[in-house]
C-alpha cells in the first residue's frame, strides 16, 4: 500500500510527489522506494547516513537544512525527492500517523517522573473490567488484549504507529500509553490523537539527557501544550506543585481539567486510607459522591495511581459508578511493590522499580504502614544515567529504611564501584555488597519476624547489563531463591 508524500502531509517540489513504499528512521532498515528520515541526533546527525539510505534504494529523504547540507553531494547524485522540515521529528511523527492510518479510538497518555507504567496498566485493567478490548503501551511493552514487546517506553513514531495500527486492526478500541520525557522532547508521539492525558508527578530524573529541570519539565508539559487537543481532558495530580502549573497551562488552552489529589480543591479526592498486610481500604470523594473500597495493592501511592487511572477512564467517557465498582479487582503491576516471597518467620520480600530519589523514598515510606518490624532496603543505580540522582537515592534510603544494602543495578559502561560509592555518600551506614544476588541473599538473611524487605530499582527487568553484556537476572526470582535457600526448601 504505497502512499504519496503529500498523502503523508509532506511538501515537495512540483512533480516530485512520489509514492513511497515505507518509512525508515534508521538507514540500516531502508528498502527500495522508502522514505528515509534523517534526524538530528544526540550522537550524530542522521544526514550522515543519507548516502547509505540512497544506496539501499531510498527515493525520498525527510530532513532539516543541516541534514540536506551534509548530504548535498549524494543528493545531487541520486536525485531523491527531498522534504526539508523545520522540525523533521515532528514531520515524521505526523507522516507515520498517516502512513499507518488507524489507532484505538480512545487513546490516553500519561506523563510524570514516576507512576506512568502503573497508571497506564490500571487504566487498561479498568477498561477490560468494563468489557472493552484494551491495551497499555510503555516500559513493559504492549500488554492486555493485544501484546508485543516495545523497545522504548515511548517508541519512535514508526514503531509506535505500527503498534497502534496493528492493535486497532486487531479490534483494540482503548489504549493507555506512557509519554516519556525523551519521547515528548523528540516528538515521538506528536501524531497520536488523545481523548485525555494524565500528569502524575515531577521530581528528579534524566538530567543526563535534559540540560536543566526546566527543560525536563518543558518536555513533559508538551503533552498538554502541544499534543492533547483543546477538546481533550487533562487528569492532573494537583498535590504536586508542577501539577498546578500543568493545570494553568491547560486552562490557557481551554482544556478541561479533572483535578486529582488529597487537597480540598481536588475533583477526585482521596479522603482516607487504612493499611494492612495485603493492601488497603480507601475512601474517595468524586464531585460530592463518596466511595469506600478495597484495593489489593501495597503502598499508599498506588491509590494515587489508581485514582489517576479512574480519572482517565471517566475523562474518556466511563460511568463513575461502573468505574469505582471495578477498582477492587485491580492487580498490581509486575515489579511495582510486588510481593515476591515470604520467609518462614513471616517476613515479606517486595520488589519495586524505584530508580529515582523520590521513588526510593516513596516506596520505602509506603511499605512502612504495612509492616510491624523493620524495613530493610536493597538499592542500586543504573550506569549511563543521571549521575546526580545517586547520592540522593542513597539519602532517601538512609532516611526511610532501618537497614540499607547498596548493590549494583545495571552498571552498563560505567565502573560499578564508582556508582556504589556515589550512593554510599548518601547512605554512609549502608552495607555495600557489589554482587546483586549476594546483596539480596544477605538482606533476606537479615529479616526477622515482623520485618519486610524492599528490593529497589529493577522491578520487572529480567536482565542485568554489565559492560556490553546482558545477563539474565530477575529480582523476584532471586528473592524466592534466597528465601528457599535460607529456609531450607532448597
Ligand atoms: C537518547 C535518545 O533518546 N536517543 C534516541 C534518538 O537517537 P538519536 O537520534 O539521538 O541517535 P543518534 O545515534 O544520534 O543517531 C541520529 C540518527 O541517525 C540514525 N542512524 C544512526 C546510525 C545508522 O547507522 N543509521 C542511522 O540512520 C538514527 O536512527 C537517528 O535517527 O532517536 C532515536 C530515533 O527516534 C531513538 O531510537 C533513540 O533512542 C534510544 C534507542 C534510547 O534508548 N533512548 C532512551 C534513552 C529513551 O528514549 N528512553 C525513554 C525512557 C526514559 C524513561 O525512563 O522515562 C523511552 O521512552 O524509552
Ligand atoms: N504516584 C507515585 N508517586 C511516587 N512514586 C511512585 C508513584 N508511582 C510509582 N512510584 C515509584 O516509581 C516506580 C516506578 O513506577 P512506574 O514504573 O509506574 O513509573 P514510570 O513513570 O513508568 O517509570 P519509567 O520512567 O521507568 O517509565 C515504582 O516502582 C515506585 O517506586
Ligand atoms: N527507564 C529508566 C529505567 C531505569 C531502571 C534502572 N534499573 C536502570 O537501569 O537505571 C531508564 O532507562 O533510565
Ligand atoms: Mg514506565
Amino acid at each position: 500500500m504505497a502512499k504519496t508524500l503529500s498523502e503523508l502531509g509532506l511538501t515537495v517540489k512540483a512533480g516530485r510527489d512520489l509514492p513511497i513504499s515505507g518509512l525508515a528512521v534508521d538507514s540500516r532498515k531502508v528498502q527500495e522506494n522508502m522514505l528515509f528520515a534523517a534526524l538530528p541526533g544526540v550522537n550524530v546527525h542522521g544526514g550522515e547516513f543519507i548516502q547509505y539510505a540512497l544506496r539501499m534504494g531510498a527515493t525520498a529523504i525527510l530532513t532539516d537544512r543541516q541534514g540536506a547540507a551534509i548530504a548535498a553531494d549524494c543528493i545531487a547524485e541520486y536525485d531523491p525527492a527531498v522534504v526539508i522540515a523545520e522540525d523533521p521529528r515532528q514531520a515524521l511523527a505526523y507522516a507515520a500517523a498517516l502512513w499507518f492510518g488507524q489507532q484505538p479510538q480512545a487513546t490516553v497518555a500519561v506523563t510524570g517522573t514516576n507512576g506512568k507504567t502503573s497508571v497506564t496498566s490500571f487504566t487498561r485493567q479498568i477498561w477490560q473490567l468494563m468489557g472493552y478490548d484494551a491495551i497499555n503501551l510503555g516500559t513493559t511493552g504492549v500488554e492486555g488484549d493485544w501484546e508485543c514487546p516495545s523497545p522504548n517506553t515511548t517508541p519512535e513514531p514508526i514503531t509506535l504507529h505500527k503498534m497502534l495500527g496493528d492493535a486497532a486492526a486487531a479490534g483494540i478500541t482503548h489504549c493507555a500509553m506512557e509519554a516519556s520525557s525523551h519521547g515528548l522532547a523528540q516528538r515521538r508521539m506528536d501524531g497520536v490523537r488523545l481523548v485525555a492525558a494524565g500528569f502524575t508527578n515531577f521530581t528528579q530524573d534524566h538530567l543526563d539527557y535534559h540540560a536543566t529541570f526546566e527543560d525536563y519539565f518543558a518536555a513533559k508539559a508538551g503533552l498538554f501544550t502541544r499534543i492533547l487537543s483543546e477538546d481533550g481532558v487533562a487528569v492532573v495530580n494537583i498535590d504536586d506543585a508542577k501539577g498546578i502549573e500543568v493545570e494553568t497551562l491547560c486552562a490557557e488552552r481551554g482544556i478541561d481539567v479533572m483535578r486529582v489529589g488529597r487537597s480540598d480543591a481536588a475533583d477526585l479526592r482521596i479522603l482516607g486510607q487504612r493499611f494492612d498486610a495485603t493492601g488497603q481500604d480507601i475512601r474517595v470523594d468524586f464531585v460530592g459522591n463518596i466511595y469506600q473500597l478495597r484495593l489489593n495493592l501495597i503502598g499508599g501511592f498506588q491509590a494515587d495511581n489508581v485514582m489517576a487511572a479512574a480519572g482517565l477512564v471517566m475523562a474518556s467517557g466511563g460511568d463513575p459508578e461502573e468505574v469505582f465498582s471495578c477498582l477492587t479487582e485491580l492487580t498490581g503491576v509486575r515489579g511495582r511493590m510486588e510481593h515476591a516471597a515470604t520467609r518462614g518467620n513471616g517476613a515479606a520480600v517486595f520488589v519495586d522499580y524505584a530508580h529515582t530519589p523520590d521513588a526510593v523514598s516513596t516506596a520505602i515510606k509506603a511499605l512502612r504502614p504495612h509492616v510491624m518490624g523493620r524495613v530493610v532496603a536493597v538499592i542500586g543505580a543504573g550506569g549511563d544515567r543521571d549521575a546526580g540522582k545517586r547520592i540522593l537515592m542513597g539519602q532517601a534510603a538512609a532516611e526511610h529504611a532501618d537497614v540499607v544494602f547498596v548493590t549494583d543495578d545495571n552498571p552498563r559502561s560505567e565502573d560499578p564501584a564508582q556508582i556504589r560509592a556515589a550512593i554510599m555518600e548518601g547512605a554512609p551506614n549502608a552495607i555495600e555488597v557489589a554482587d546483586r544476588s549476594e546483596a539480596i541473599l544477605r538482606a533476606v538473611d537479615a529479616l526477622q519476624a515482623g520485618d519486610a524487605l524492599i528490593v529497589c530499582g529493577k522491578g520487572h527487568e529480567t536482565s542485568q547489563i554489565i559492560g556490553d553484556v546482558t545477563y539474565p537476572f530477575d529480582d523476584v526470582e532471586q528473592a524466592s531463591i534466597s528465601v528457599a535457600a535460607l529456609d531450607g526448601a532448597l
